[in-house]
């Protein structure tokens, strides 16, 4: 197969070059950028010297259209704009970008406080939530990727929310990231000083990522309520972690809810259900495609705490759009993906 990135000199970009480049099924991995041509990918890059031998390209849409899948690494804003250019092309398209997850044309333009796509290329796009859409990936031309957060959320919250067992309007996930998750271009919040020995709650009840978690919740359950979802910089490069705390309906055991999720998750390679009384960190998930999740009751107060962790830029981003692309192409979920974390 033959796959174009487009955005290949941000993180999100380079990432995936790394996956592709190591895939066993990938040829030809063309780089693409809005502001670079003929420049030595390993000069913007200069820890891939002597591995990557590319140069990055402008952006070229009939070129991209006759390869088997485009990458869309690109900030919100861009890809609504892209995608409708090279769909009826050849190639397949998966959208890292928030720009096609929101059904809602509306829901975009409140949250990400900009044009919605239009609404063809809306109802074209797959939600790639790779565990839980898997038939619906698999016929899919253009995936909407899920975003870092919603991935980490969704995952730890859909054994609970299908099977209707917390109350609706409850939850409450409290998220914490780290910095790669806000892109290569360094901003005041990112500076070193700002972060460094810093913890820092951003963007409260603002996050663009809540209608996003909201729209999944009530796809599994019509009677799902809006959520209270927060989100912290930790100082670290990599990694999500997500404390989801619910309401519990019935008197279940952490012994019963593991087993649900234990049962729910036995045909998901990348998704690991630790052991009870273990609980995952993020450096146990560095640098691969795996989502870890631990689950407990808390019997004086009636509530359940789920702990889910990935690595932001694998499975919340380049890892999780390449398993979509195996499932499209009908691949093993797991090829190229095979990566043990990197510890400690
Ligand atoms: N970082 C993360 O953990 C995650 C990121 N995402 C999403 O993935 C996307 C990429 O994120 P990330 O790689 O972190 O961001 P970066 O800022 O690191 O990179 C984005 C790249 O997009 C390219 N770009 C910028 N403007 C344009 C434009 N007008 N047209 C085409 N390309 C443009 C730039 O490359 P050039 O100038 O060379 O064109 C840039 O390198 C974003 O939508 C992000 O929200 C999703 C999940 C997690
Ligand atoms: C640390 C940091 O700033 N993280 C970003 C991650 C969001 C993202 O990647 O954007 P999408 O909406 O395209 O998924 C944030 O919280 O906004």
């Amino acid at each position: 197969m033959n796959v174009g990135i487009v955005g290949s000199t941000g993180y999100g970009g380079v990432e995936l070059h790394r996956l592709l480049s190591n895939h066993p099924f990938v040829g030809d991995c063309i780089l693409y950028s809005s502001t670079l041509n003929g420049v030595s990918y390993a000069e913007q890059y200069p820890h891939l010297t002597d591995l990557s031998t590319e140069s990055v390209r402008g952006i070229q849409v009939d070129e991209m259209k006759e390869l088997d899948v485009v990458f869309l690494a690109v900030p919100a804003g861009i890809s609504k704009e892209m995608t409708p250019k090279l769909l009826g092309g050849k190639a397949r398209i998966i959208d890292l970008s928030g720009d096609l997850r929101l059904k809602d044309p509306k829901e975009y333009e409140d949250w990400y406080k900009g044009e919605a796509a239009d609404t063809s290329v809306l109802s074209e796009a797959v939600y790639g939530l790779a565990e839980c859409n898997q038939e619906a990936i698999k016929e899919a031309s253009l995936i909407a990727n899920p975003g870092c957060f919603p991935t980490a959320a969704l995952l730890a919250l859909a054994p609970l929310i299908q099977q209707k067992l917390v109350q609706p309007g409850s939850l409450i996930i409290d998220a914490k990231t780290g910095l790669s998750g806000a892109g290569r271009k360094p901003s005041l919040s990112s500076h070193f000083s700002e972060t460094q020995e810093n913890l820092r709650i951003y963007k409260v009840h603002e996050h663009q990522h809540t209608p996003e978690i909201e729209q999944q919740l009530k796809l599994w359950n019509p009677e799902a309520a809006p959520v209270t979802f927060t989100t912290h910089l930790i100082p670290m490069t990599r990694g999500i972690m997500t404390t989801i705390y619910g309401e519990l309906l019935t008197d279940q055991t952490t012994e019963e809810l593991h087993e649900l999720y234990r049962s729910f998750y036995s045909g998901s390679p990348f998704v690991r259900i630790r052991p009870i009384g273990q609980y995952p960190c993020t450096k146990e998930v560095f640098g691969t495609n795996f989502c870890d999740i631990s689950i407990k009751v808390d019997p004086r107060t009636g509530k359940v705490t789920i702990v889910s962790v990935i690595d932001n830029l694998i499975k919340g981003a380049a890892g999780q759009a390449v398993q979509n692309m195996n499932l499209m192409f009908g691949l093993e979920e797991t090829s190229g993906l095979h990566y043990y974390p990197i510890y400690p």
